[in-house]
């Protein structure tokens, strides 16, 4: 009880004498701290209101006197005893699906406490018809995974600092809660100087069969960056090569990649700024500017299905033979959010067609 505060500690009196029970306590029988009685605008109750208003009590009877707006030292009553009976349940946000989206900041710390209020706060949600309940725990609140767990919540994702738990509340309907991310993103580099070589690498950590392989510079793209930006610093972070982006030349989607997730690898055509290459000793062993003939001409590049083909693509795009796509920035009205759409040719207007965008 030491890390407990006051207020917690109110509540989980109340939790043990019953819920109900503890409302219809008297004032002057409760203790009620500052902190719990505090709501936004509005002062705590102090001891001397307790004492002074002994009469009034929790629950029904109370809450009569409450939609009467019974004020004591000029201030609402009505208004304290909602605050009070809020603090009980946790506190949420509908979503437009029609669940439930935890307030992460606003946990109690400790877990008797928080396993009172999400009990309370499911038969909350239960009663008023929400669907689906978002639970973000922090992970200095780790401690609160295993209620919830016990509580029927199940895993949903975790990152560095939280675990998701999902709740689904209708028993006679399907869960419709979207599964966690399927997908990893990756990009991988194609970059073609004036004397048709290609940028290639060899990788630190790689399977015996690929050691000693020249491959393209690869890597994964970060949260809430474009696959565009994301190979153009891929390149630069393994090689130290400066590029400009042009197309998406074809793209690869494989599945049980890592940890059972899926994969989808964005193969990219770059144009080089600059030539010097400056490796990264810890991802990368070697790089350099290799002859494209010299580069297809590996077994293992010779032998592969998908790397085989890539190069065909690109050699068909040299030749513009070939279109890959460009990504243009758009708003859509849908989600308001600017995003990229990858698309080529656009008939009636030439000029947005990249296919003759040269390399070099
Ligand atoms: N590397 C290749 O030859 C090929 C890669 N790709 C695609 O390229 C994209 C990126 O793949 P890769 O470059 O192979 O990524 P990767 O598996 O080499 O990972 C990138 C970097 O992350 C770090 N890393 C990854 N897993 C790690 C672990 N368990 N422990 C410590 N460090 C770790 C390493 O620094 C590694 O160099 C993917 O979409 C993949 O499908 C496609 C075909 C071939």
């Amino acid at each position: 009880m030491d890390s407990v505060s006051l207020s917690e500690a109110t509540v989980m009196r109340r939790t043990h004498l019953g819920f109900m029970h503890s409302f219809r306590q008297p004032f002057s029988g409760v203790t009620i701290s500052p902190r719990f009685c505090h709501t936004k605008g509005s002062r705590a109750i102090s001891s001397n209101v307790s004492n002074t208003k002994s009469q009034y009590v929790y629950g029904e009877s109370l809450a009569a006197t409450a939609d009467s707006d019974y004020k004591m030292n000029g201030v609402s009553l009505k208004n304290r005893i909602s605050s009070v009976k809020e603090r009980l349940l946790l506190d949420a946000f509908d979503d437009e699906y029609g669940g439930v989206v935890v307030d992460h900041g606003k946990l109690p710390s400790n877990p008797t406490v928080f396993t009172s209020m999400l009990r309370n706060s499911l038969s909350d949600w239960r009663r008023k018809g929400k669907k689906g309940v978002w639970l973000k725990l922090p992970v200095e609140q780790s401690e609160l995974v295993p209620v919830a767990v016990k509580e029927g919540f199940e895993y949903h994702h975790a990152e560095k600092g939280y675990v998701m738990l999902t709740y689904w509340i209708p028993e006679e309907e399907p869960c419709m809660l979207p599964g966690n991310a399927s997908h990893q993103v990756g990009v991988g580099g194609f970059v073609l100087n004036q004397y048709k070589e290609v940028l290639v690498v060899q990788e630190k950590y790689c399977t015996s069969s690929n050691t000693g392989l020249w491959k393209l510079p690869t890597g994964f793209i970060n949260e809430s960056e474009e696959i565009f930006s994301g190979a153009v610093r891929e390149v630069k972070e393994e090689t130290g090569v400066d590029t400009d982006f042009l197309e998406v030349i074809a793209f690869r989607h494989a599945h049980n990649v890592a940890f059972e997730k899926s994969d989808l690898f964005f193969i990219c055509m770059l144009k080089p700024l600059s030539y010097k290459i400056i490796i990264d000793n810890l991802e990368i062993k070697a790089a350099k500017w290799m002859p494209l003939v010299e580069f297809v001409e590996q077994p293992m590049i010779k032998g592969d299905k998908m790397f085989k083909r890539v190069i065909e693509i690109c050699e068909a795009r040299l030749r513009h033979r070939y279109c890959g796509l460009s990504p243009h920035r758009l708003v859509s009205t849908f989600d308001g959010r600017p995003s990229s759409l990858y698309y080529n040719v656009v008939d009636d207007d030439p000029s947005d067609s990249n296919c003759t965008a040269e390399f070099y």
